[in-house]
């Protein structure tokens, strides 16, 4: 679920929104653009900044921030792939 509301704020900054699919496990994320009727750089753009958002991995940044944890599963709530 907060896949979805991450999508959601992203799509409102963006003023495009994708068309959302979910489940427990997954969220599908489909876009186009309405007034194009079709693919345009903005669905592009904002597919990009989805995946660069939801696949970020602090711990990978070599910064301060440790991501959350891989090996405690009671407080992972992010499964990477
Ligand atoms: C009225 C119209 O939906 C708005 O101007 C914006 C909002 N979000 C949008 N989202 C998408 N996917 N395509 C659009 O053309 C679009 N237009």
């Amino acid at each position: 679920m907060m896949v979805i509301n991450t999508v959601g704020h992203l799509a409102e900054a963006a003023w495009h929104h994708p068309d959302l699919t979910a489940s427990y496990a997954w969220v599908e994320v489909r876009l186009k653009t309405h007034s194009a009727k079709g693919i345009t750089d903005k669905d592009f753009d904002l597919a990009r900044k989805i995946e660069e958002v939801i696949q970020w991995q602090p711990a990978r940044d070599g910064g301060a921030l440790e991501g959350t944890p891989r090996d405690d599963p009671r407080f992972a709530y992010i499964k990477y792939d």
